[in-house]
């Protein structure tokens, strides 16, 4: 007999984009709806990159939010004028756990992002000293290298290195792509984790560009041949301890996605838990979801696993075709398609 239900203690999202505005109604329910706590993406217009700006983001999201059971964690984002100061304030204000490092132009919003970690070595340090998390865009920028493996040289040219100097350091490699990400976080110390997106986990590039060029899987990193889709979907399912749940549910309004120059960015939260319950049946795995979804990512982050539970039912529904995205529209991840399991 196949499960026809499924109840895990609350997953938290180590990884999402809310916006900002008129949208944050719209995001804010949608990543509530069950998730227990979600760590809350700086890359605004302009960025998140001091406390008092963390302390209001985190005010505007609180004012939107209806579910008790929901706590944004804020981010700083850091530039190359971050200072150690900085990092200690936001440590201070209780409600900061993580500082983002986005290399300069490597993805939305990362224009004021740093460009060589030399220059926020201070800052790394106060965040090695005071137990603050660096959570990591691993891509290089260099136009030289192609887009596919911007992962694979960023972990040679930054992540070792950043790795080796500062060993009390906790990181983590943002949403990985490939299986050269996979064998890097196995293989280094435990300070070192990683998310991994649903979408990383169900698609591979030939589902964005076979038959036609579908931007709304369009995302960075980019999604990559099925080889590395498979090393990412055996890591997640595997219960290293090391791999947990981050959506990196990435909201752009329809135009701004089906465009001739179109956004990076894919939209997951409307069903966040639900895809990744569909890619760890396929694996034959469903055992191993809640340590990806609930316990890895609050262990990891040093954090109390939430204590309630959440259940997921067998269930035929069909994703909506648009969803409101304040006074626009989102185009979610499988519109218009059929889910297998939903919450309840
Ligand atoms: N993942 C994406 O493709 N886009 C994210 C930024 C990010 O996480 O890199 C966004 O903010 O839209
Ligand atoms: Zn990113
Ligand atoms: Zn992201």
């Amino acid at each position: 007999m196949s499960t026809t239900s499924l109840t895990i203690t609350r997953p938290d999202d180590w990884h999402v984009h809310l916006r900002d505005g008129d949208v944050l109604a719209d995001t804010t329910r949608d990543i509530s709806r069950y998730m227990g706590r979600a760590i809350i993406m700086p890359n605004l217009v302009p960025p998140v990159t001091d406390t008092q700006g963390a302390l209001d983001y985190r005010a505007r999201i609180m004012a939107n939010n209806k579910a008790a059971h929901f706590e944004p964690l804020m981010v700083l984002y850091l530039t190359d004028n971050t200072t150690a100061d900085e990092i200690r304030k936001a440590k201070a204000s209780g409600v900061v756990y993580a500082a983002k490092l986005y290399p300069a132009g490597a993805t939305t919003n990362s224009d004021s992002g740093v460009t060589s970690v030399d220059n926020i070595a201070p800052a790394i340090a106060a965040m090695e000293e005071v137990g603050m998390l660096l959570l990591v865009h691993g891509e290089v920028t260099h136009h030289d290298i192609d887009i596919f493996d911007r992962e694979a040289v960023f972990i040679e040219r930054v992540m070792k290195p950043l790795v080796a100097r500062f060993p009390n350091l906790k990181i983590v490699m943002e949403h990985i792509t490939t299986k050269h990400a996979v064998e890097f976080v196995s293989q280094a110390p435990s300070n070192v984790g990683a998310t991994i997106t649903a979408h990383h986990l169900l698609y591979n590039r030939n589902h964005m560009l076979v038959g036609g060029i579908k931007p709304h899987f369009y995302c960075l990193p980019i999604l990559k041949r099925n080889t590395h889709q498979q090393a990412l979907l055996e890591a997640a399912t595997s219960g290293n301890k090391k791999f947990f749940l981050g959506t990196d549910s990435a909201p752009h309004a329809k135009g701004a996605k089906e465009s001739a120059c179109g956004c990076a960015g894919s939209y997951t939260a409307h069903a966040a838990i639900e895809l990744y319950a569909e890619a760890f049946e396929m694996m034959n795995a469903l055992g191993n979801l809640e340590a990806f979804a609930s316990f890895n990512g609050p262990d990891f982050y040093g954090l109390p696993r939430n204590s309630d539970t959440i259940t997921l039912e067998k269930c035929e529904w069909a994703v909506p075709e648009l969803m409101s995205f304040g006074s626009d529209k989102v185009v979610p991840i499988k519109a218009g398609e059929m889910m297998t399991w939903q919450v309840k």
